[in-house]
């Protein structure tokens, strides 16, 4: 212990500050005691998903089925004592109380023995489920109201004296005298949920192409611990929430092409009417393409176009294709080779100024630009994912991002400039980071461009690819629609790059791994999620139902552990109506992708380090007490 002789003025205002929160020896030394045991304790379960792209209900079963943690636990303690059809009744119950238990009464199973043996059930899931935490973690979970009888149910040990479960027993007779097995139910149910998971990393692309991103988020909002990293369909939604027209184009276009107007329309109250009556009016409707689509269309490549003239320092100029429609032969030169377009109905293009927005183009998009940027719960939601999110994030020897940092073909971090000064490696992505913050806080023209350029650009670290909007909407040859990636996509396979790249963010254990969002893992063609001999692990497995065909699986859950990381192949979820009647799970695969040498301690993650460093502080103010450095203060009350 040091003493205070030693002690910079910095440290002793410090500690002074300090003495506010523990004003006594007592209190000083108890909070040593209380946080020398919580290091002790195994570490909490980190549970990591990626690309929900909307899909909503599937997310939620898995949040409430804590990717299948619950049933493996509910499998190990009454593997003998219930039959499966009763495991699986107990199962749907945790994951929807409300639900289940509307169901059970209307179909007169809910009777008091039925009432008394389901708590057990309860109790002895929330027993196991919360002996790696403190006492005190496991009470602060608990809703108030409940704290008290749930903390005696939970803490009696199975061989003490018969009075002990003779108290137990009036404890259950009271609540059901008193008519709140309901609620207890719905406490237990949450706080074994709770204690399944501690914390959930969403490793980006929340949004698009799936219906429900708003609830995803609402649900997010109520999580009681949790980061994101952003995905390209998240900085999408960003800028436009921010009022970038590049941006608001391609959120208009990616919800109009999958018939997600719902979620702009009720769900951010932004109305698409004027745009579908321009697109009715001025479109055709015989070539099979939808009015409104084609409408989007164009006005994105014209917006895309212009934040491309704005800036040279892109290099996108290759881009610029729609000034090369041939409209009267229906076709366009890309190269040396001429392909016949989808359409060739472009009632508002203007040869001689085919960037500009038609005056209606302009109208439209200003008014849905007021929209965006007024949209009360977008708003709320946008500052979430700023407040909750970033683009990459390192905790406990992980280095989480959706996408990549760029890389040159040899490995070397990529050089980019802005404002003429060089950024790569950790520097880039800070930097990429802070221009996002700045494109909110600001909404200046230049961030605003840089959110869609994140979107869309090859060294964006969460795009990370040549898009080729242009080409996807007017060509039918597949050929045309390959994006290149940066060569980050390729060296990820590669255990001594990955090693680089966690050594620049300062991972140096030999347990670290780069864990990424953003390319779909095509498991039918035997891809595996774990690459670079374990060292990088994709968890993009497919959420998204469009791209179920491709992944084969319907989403990975990473499971970290104090044993260890583990991934979960999730199939394709039926619904909800289907979990409540015939107790339908999401079948999950499991598969361990490494063991920890030693069981992982609290004390060894990010946390325990900052705990310790407390301990630390901790003794030196009882030092300080002790020597009269600092003076105790009267205990309050
Ligand atoms: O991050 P993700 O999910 O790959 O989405 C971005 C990709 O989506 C696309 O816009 C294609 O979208 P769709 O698959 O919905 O047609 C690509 O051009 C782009 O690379
Ligand atoms: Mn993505």
């Amino acid at each position: 212990m040091e003493t205070y002789g030693t002690y910079s003025d910095y440290y002793l205002r410090y500690l002074e500050l300090l003495s506010k929160e523990y004003p006594t020896q007592a209190a000083t030394f108890t909070e040593i005691i209380n946080l020398q045991a919580i290091v002790n304790l195994p570490k909490g379960t980190e549970h990591f998903m990626s690309d929900l792209h909307g899909e909503y209900e599937a997310f939620y079963h898995i949040l409430n089925n804590c990717s299948g943690v619950i049933r493996e636990k509910v499998e190990m303690i009454f593997a003998n004592s219930m039959t499966p059809e009763e495991r699986d009744d107990l199962l749907t119950l945790i994951y929807y109380p409300k639900e289940k238990l509307d169901l059970l009464k209307r179909q007169h199973i809910v009777t008091d023995d039925w009432a008394r043996t389901t708590l057990n059930h309860l109790i002895r899931l929330a027993k196991l489920l919360s002996s790696k935490y403190t006492r005190s973690k496991v009470r602060k979970a608990m809703p108030p109201a409940f704290r008290f009888v749930i903390d005696e149910l939970l803490h009696s040990q199975p061989d003490e004296d018969k009075n002990r479960h003779v108290y137990h027993s009036k404890i259950f007779d009271t609540i059901l005298e008193t008519g709140s097995t309901r609620q207890f139910i719905y406490a237990l149910a949450n706080l074994i949920k709770r204690l399944a998971v501690d914390h959930l990393h969403i490793i980006g692309d929340i949004y698009d192409r799936g219906p429900h991103a708003d609830k995803i988020m609402d649900n997010l909002m109520h999580h009681h611990s949790l980061d994101i990293q952003w995905g390209n369909h998240d900085v999408l939604w960003m800028g436009a929430a921010a009022g970038s027209q590049a941006c608001i184009a391609n959120v208009l276009r990616n919800n109009i092409r999958y018939h997600n107007m719902e979620i702009l329309e009720s769900g951010y109250g932004i109305s698409l009417r004027p745009l579908a009556l321009f697109a009715l009016d001025r479109y055709r409707q015989e070539d099979g393409i939808e009015p409104m689509v084609k409408a989007i269309n164009v006005i994105l490549c014209k917006l895309e176009g212009q934040a491309v003239f704005r800036h040279p320092e892109y290099n996108m100029d290759d881009r610029l294709l729609f000034h090369k429609i041939n409209l009267k032969q229906g076709t366009i030169t890309l190269g040396n080779q001429t392909y016949p377009l989808i359409t060739t109905d472009f009632p508002t293009f203007n040869p001689q100024d085919p960037y500009t927005l038609s005056p209606e183009e302009h109208r439209i998009m200003s008014d849905i630009q007021s929209e965006f940027l007024e949209s009360e719960r977008l708003q709320r939601h946008m500052r979430f994912l700023y407040s909750h999110g970033s683009l990459y994030r390192s905790c406990n020897n992980n280095l989480l991002f959706h996408g990549g940092v760029p890389l040159n073909a040899d490995g070397s971090f990529k050089t980019i400039y802005f404002d003429g000064r060089p950024y790569k490696g950790r520097e880039f992505m800070d930097k990429a980071d802070f221009i996002a913050r700045q494109a909110f806080e600001k909404r200046d023209e230049s961030s605003l461009d840089y959110m869609w350029y994140m979107w869309c650009g090859t060294d964006s670290p969460v795009s990370g690819r040549i898009v080729k909007t242009f080409e996807r909407s007017y060509i039918a040859d597949k050929e045309t629609w390959k994006e290149p990636q940066n060569d980050y996509y390729r060296l990820n396979r590669d255990k001594d790059e990955c090693i680089k790249i966690l050594h620049e963010f300062g991972i140096d254990s030999p347990q670290g791994h780069i864990i990424n969002g953003h390319t779909p893992v095509k498991v039918k063609k035997g891809e595996s999620p774990i690459r670079a001999e374990g060292r990088e692990i994709c968890i993009d497995g497919g959420f998204c139902k469009a791209y179920q065909d491709s992944t084969g699986i319907a989403g990975y859950t990473l499971i970290f552990n104090s044993h260890g990381i583990r991934i979960k192949a999730h199939y394709p979820f039926k619904d909800v109506n289907q979990v409540l009647m015939n107790n339908v799970d999401i079948d999950s695969e499991s598969m361990q992708v490494e063991m920890e040498p030693k069981r992982v301690m609290i004390g060894d993650t990010d946390n325990g380090k900052k705990i310790l460093q407390m301990i630390d502080d901790l003794n030196a103010l009882l030092a300080a007490y002790r020597q009269g450095t600092i003076l105790e203060r009267a205990e309050e009350g």
